[in-house]
């Protein structure tokens, strides 16, 4: 038997009815009986950071237990990315549903596919608002308190519910 095991992931699109392509993920991602979703953030309207000349996004956090693997977690992730017609064009550009995971159990993972915990996460506002929402006392990977990350972000009025 398996053991289970906890993952964050965030979730973002920015082209099209994003709030559909959100649910229709969230709806693929519930269809998979290896991921149980455990906690879901409110859905916010984020200004877009990185590569700014695009549309706003709406993002969210949600917290799963599952029995994939962090590679089969992430080929999942990726079908429903495709599913939902994402096309890679431009690496930071726009997109109809990205799907990241921020943390895995409390695993480090460096492969060439996949990069846990995410290496951007504790500088996004856009990740790290919802994700406090659903885990108010969170310490982020190396033991800074979430709050603590969030007050030194100067992004944060670019997220809103
Ligand atoms: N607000 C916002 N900005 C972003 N820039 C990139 S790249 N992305 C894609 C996520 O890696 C986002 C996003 O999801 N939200």
């Amino acid at each position: 038997m398996k053991e289970n095991r906890k993952a964050w992931i965030g979730i973002g699109s920015n082209i099209g009815d994003r709030l559909s392509h959100i649910s229709s993920a969230v709806d693929e991602l519930k269809k998979n009986p290896e991921i149980t979703f455990e906690k879901i953030s409110s859905i916010y309207e984020t200004d877009p950071v990185g590569y700014t000349d695009q549309n706003p996004f709406l993002n969210a956090v949600f917290r799963i237990d599952t029995s994939l693997s962090p590679l089969g977690l992430l080929d999942v992730l990726q079908k429903t990315e495709h599913g939902l017609g994402r096309e890679r064009e431009i690496r930071w550009g726009p997109r109809t549903i990205d799907l990241d995971i921020l943390m895995y159990n409390d695993e480090n993972i460096e492969l060439e596919r996949l990069i846990v915990p995410h290496p951007r996460m504790q500088e996004r506002s856009f990740v790290l608002i919802p994700l406090k929402e659903i885990e108010p006392d969170l310490r982020l990977p190396g033991g800074t308190h979430i709050d603590t990350c969030l007050h030194d972000l100067s992004d944060k009025e670019g997220v809103r519910k």
